[in-house]
């Protein structure tokens, strides 16, 4: 449904996002992870078709967003960061009036359709300026939506929102994800895990990494970092493990407990617990330090020398 190729966006000679290329697949519901100014506003609007590529392609539903805007508008509903809402209207007759712009042939049935859908009905006839935060956010959803796009694409749903508004409409997300492919971008960790089946992670205007959150978190959890509990002195292993291939380094965590780190990809656990059994000590515990989509992601994007990227090449 999105097709992302070599896109990038320059503002006078500042490149905001760079190269970048993804896609998704019907039904997906794909997360735009990256900090402040990644450049995921620039590509949202690149792909709804606001604001025009300084090179590469994007498409949405095989109809390019430069050449094939208008195709392109009628496949995508749009919730941008700030949905711009007319307080002095009732939400019935803002609908209705963002309807006009699409056409829709029942627009009245519409209108009252897509209010249940966010749970607003019951404000139909009360005025936008009354709404709180998370309402306002749903109507925001409920206007993208109108139009029935195949497309949705969110910008920051959930920002400014108290906790109790997150779930309410972290929920709606999803239950509109069965029937649109999502695209939605947020600097929250816990949201792409528990909304999106795939996530993309971009920082100054460069993917970094795209997976499952899921996988993303297995590739990295692997057991880069292992915590070993003995029975027995721990300073006493270290010689020992210090020299297994793989091993980058070895440190007593307390008296009884060591934390071995392997080079990435390389699974060593059966080779030290082989070498702790042979020396006479008796192995308690050996876990794989899991890494949460927080720390990945500071591994990620914080500034650092070359070092590997995800599928093995070298990051600058
Ligand atoms: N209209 C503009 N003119 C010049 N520079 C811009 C403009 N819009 C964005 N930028 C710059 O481009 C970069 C990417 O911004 P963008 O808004 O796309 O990032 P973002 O990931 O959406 O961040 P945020 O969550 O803060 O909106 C930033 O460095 C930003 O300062």
């Amino acid at each position: 449904m999105i097709r992302v190729k070599s896109l990038s966006k320059d503002y006078g000679s500042r490149r905001a996002v760079d190269q970048i290329s993804f896609s998704a697949a019907k039904g997906e519901i794909l997360g735009f992870l990256g900090p402040n100014g990644a450049g995921k506003t620039t590509t949202m609007r690149m792909l709804t078709g606001y604001m025009p590529p300084t090179s590469g392609t994007a498409e949405i539903g095989g109809f390019d967003v430069v050449e094939n805007s208008l195709e392109v508008r009628k496949l995508v509903g749009y919730m941008p960061e700030s949905v711009p809402l007319y307080n002095e209207m009732t939400l019935m007759e803002y609908l209705t009036y963002m309807g006009e712009f699409h056409n829709i042939p029942d627009l009245d049935d519409r209108v009252d359709e897509v209010l249940e859908k966010v749970h607003l009905d019951n404000r139909a006839g009360g005025y936008v300026g009354n709404l709180s935060k998370g309402m306002r956010q749903r109507l925001g959803l409920a206007q993208a939506i109108l139009h029935r796009p195949e497309v949705l694409i969110l910008d920051e749903p959930t920002i400014g929102l108290d906790p109790a508004q997150i779930i309410e409409v972290r929920n709606l997300i999803r239950e509109i994800g069965k029937e649109h492919t999502v695209m939605l971008s947020t600097h929250i960790l816990t949201e792409v895990q528990q909304v999106c089946n795939r996530v993309i992670i971009i920082n100054k205007g460069h993917i970094v990494a795209e997976d499952t959150p899921s996988g993303l978190q297995a590739r990295l959890t692997g057991a880069d970092r292992v915590n070993i509990k003995i029975k027995g002195e721990a300073s006493e292993l270290l010689p020992l493990i210090t020299p297994l291939p793989g091993v980058m380094n070895v440190e007593a965590k307390k008296e009884n407990e060591l934390e071995v780190s392997m080079s990435a990809g390389q699974d060593i656990r059966p080779e030290i617990a082989r070498l702790i059994v042979k020396n006479g000590f008796d192995l308690l515990e050996m876990q794989a330090a899991s890494l949460s989509l927080e720390d990945i992601f500071m591994q990620l994007t914080q500034d650092e020398p070359a070092r590997p990227s995800l599928d093995g090449t070298v990051d600058a």
